[in-house]
């Protein structure tokens, strides 16, 4: 199966306070339409590390390759290009610009991108929405719907520039077990029929004990 993500030995260190190895020689691979979890208890790195996968820190060492490209090196601007093009986010919380409707914030990272018409773009976040089973929802106010369907939201906006992998850092944490179970489903679809590699850091041993794999950190290692 084909590679998405591949960490090779990396390592990270704070340097205030006082000098600390937070993560040490972590390397892994996640491939193709592979859904993975990484657990561990707080304090052990994970956010860390998720904000090195995703290329937003770039202090570290070590090699990050996205579809067997070296991402680890390149210049800001090709990180940005990267991080909107390949990797989709959710969060614990939406982020979703309440004044706007569902519509216009799934559509914004492909706007950013700047690749297709308005119209191309309009259509495909439609599409985004069915596949979420919201697009009733698309001409509302993301003020005026649930907190389950406004992570769906954030779900379909992770999706509209077809990246190769989704990363979320504790997407169900604020949601009821309902909720969360809904969550873990489109993720599963999501790997099992569009074939979307997804990594998601979470607390929760239920959703993680049906992901295809949990990566175990301790102190800054994986462990499992
Ligand atoms: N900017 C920073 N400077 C120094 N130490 C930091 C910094 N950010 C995090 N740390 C420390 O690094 C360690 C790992 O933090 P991190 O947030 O990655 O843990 P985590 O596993 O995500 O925890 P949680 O499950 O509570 O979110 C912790 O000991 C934390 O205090």
């Amino acid at each position: 199966m084909k590679t998405v993500l591949e960490a090779k030995n990396i390592n990270k260190y704070f340097r205030k306070p006082v000098l600390f190895h937070v993560l040490k020689d972590i390397s892994f691979k996640v491939s193709q339409g592979e859904f993975a979890s990484i657990m561990g208890k707080s304090g052990c790195g994970k956010s860390t590390l998720l904000y090195i996968l995703s290329t937003m820190d770039t202090d570290y060492e070590g090699g990050l390759y996205l579809n067997n490209e070296l991402i680890t090196g390149q210049e800001r601007e090709k990180l940005s290009y990267i991080r909107n093009k390949h990797i989709g986010f959710v969060f614990q919380f939406h982020y979703l610009l309440s004044e706007f409707s569902v519509l216009e914030n799934v559509m914004l990272p492909a706007k950013k991108l700047a690749e297709k018409s308005i119209e191309e773009i309009e259509h495909d976040a439609m599409n985004k929405l069915r596949i979420l089973n919201i697009d009733h929802l698309a001409k509302k106010r993301a003020s005026r719907i649930s907190g389950g369907e406004k992570q769906r939201v954030a779900i379909a906006r992770a999706l509209i520039n077809d990246p190769a992998i989704i990363m979320g850092d504790e997407p169900t944490g604020n949601l009821d077990s309902y909720n969360s179970e809904n969550v873990f489903n489109v993720f599963k679809q999501l790997s099992d029929e569009e074939g979307l590699s997804l990594l998601v850091v979470t607390h929760d041993i239920d959703f993680a004990n049906k992901t295809d794999r949990i990566i175990e950190m301790g102190d800054g290692r994986i462990i499992n």
